[in-house]
């Protein structure tokens, strides 16, 4: 198991050229926020935007649409009933989220299986996606071309693996990921990630201060941005964002009882710049 540390982070952000556009950093688009958990999705799209994505695209419930510009007007909005532009979103995005807050009724699974049809990229899949997948077999039929990250707590993987908590060992995990043919983020206190290459990585930082909801909305976010954003190493690229989550929080919590996701988001420019000159913070 390949332990994460802060050499993985300094190794992912570099120095942005010059040149550089909107496009040059990548498009995210995020689908999430039924009309009772916007937040979710508009966590997700605030830590994506704040990562570096160039272009973000909150694609929700229309009643979150004041409340995510409120917040982040960087991002674009679409609502997620206009099946074409979700469909046009998704298929011109380098990252797509799928799943912070969506719900698991008849609306959600119309959205997913889009998302699914669409995503030809990398696609994150997590929160109610995973909950949906795991539960519908016409679902599981919809195999994207994308390459595939499903980020789930420990019962989410228990749904989608069948693996309850005591038998989700690392070689059991492992098998599971190669079964579903993606990398699995398994986050819990000592966050396991299995990636498809075999790589297996794991965290050794971050802690109950971050026992908040919302958490692992965020961290979707700045998955998607660190790989929508930087070159190489892909495994290396999604390992320095899980670690690059738990080590802001660390650092916050040296002041605080409980860290909340929106301050992870907002210390996220301040971390990257000082990782990327390989400061010392
Ligand atoms: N502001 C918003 O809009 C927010 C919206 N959110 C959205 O809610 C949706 C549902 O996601 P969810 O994880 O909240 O519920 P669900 O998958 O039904 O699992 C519940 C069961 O799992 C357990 N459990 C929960 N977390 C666990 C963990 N980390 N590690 C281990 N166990 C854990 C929990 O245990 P218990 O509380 O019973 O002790 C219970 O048994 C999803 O789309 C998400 O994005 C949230 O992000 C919150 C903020
Ligand atoms: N005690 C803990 N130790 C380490 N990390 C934790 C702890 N509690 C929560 N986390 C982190 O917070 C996030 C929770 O994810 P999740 O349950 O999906 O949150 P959300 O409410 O956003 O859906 C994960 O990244 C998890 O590793
Ligand atoms: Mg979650």
């Amino acid at each position: 198991m390949h332990v994460i540390t802060q050499k993985d982070v300094e190794n992912v952000i570099q120095k942005r050229i010059e040149t550089g556009h909107k496009g040059t950093f990548g498009r995210v688009s995020v689908i999430g926020g039924n009309a009772n958990m916007g937040g979710a999705a508009i966590m997700a799209v605030q830590a994506a935007v704040k990562a570096g994505a160039g272009l973000t695209t909150c694609i929700s419930h229309k009643a979150n649409l004041t409340a995510l510009h409120a917040r982040v007007p960087e991002a674009m909005f679409i609502d997620y009933f206009d099946n074409d532009a979700l469909c046009k979103s998704v298929f011109q995005s380098n990252v797509v989220v799928v799943g912070p807050g969506l719900g698991t009724d008849e609306t959600a699974k119309q959205v997913f299986s889009s998302v699914l049809k669409n995503a030809n990229q990398t696609l994150i899949i997590d929160g109610s996606a995973i909950t949906m997948l795991a539960e519908d077999d016409q679902l599981k039929k919809l195999t994207p071309s994308a390459k595939i990250i499903f980020t789930p707590h420990e019962i989410e993987w228990q749904r989608l693996s069948g693996l309850s908590q005591a038998e989700q060992t690392p070689a059991k995990n492992a098998a599971k990921a190669l079964e579903l043919n993606a990398d699995v983020v398994l986050k819990k206190h000592g966050t396991e990630i299995y990636h498809l290459s075999g790589k297996c990585s794991k965290l050794t930082i971050g802690g109950p201060y971050m026992s908040t909801g919302g958490m692992g909305d965020t961290l979707t976010g700045i998955c998607a941005a660190f790989l929508a954003q930087f070159k190489g190493d892909q495994d290396q690229i999604l390992d320095a964002a899980v670690y690059t989550h738990s080590d802001i929080a660390d650092l916050l919590a040296k002041e605080r009882y409980v860290v909340l996701p929106s301050e992870i988001a907002d210390n996220l420019q301040k971390y990257m710049k000082h990782r990327c000159n390989g400061q010392i913070l």
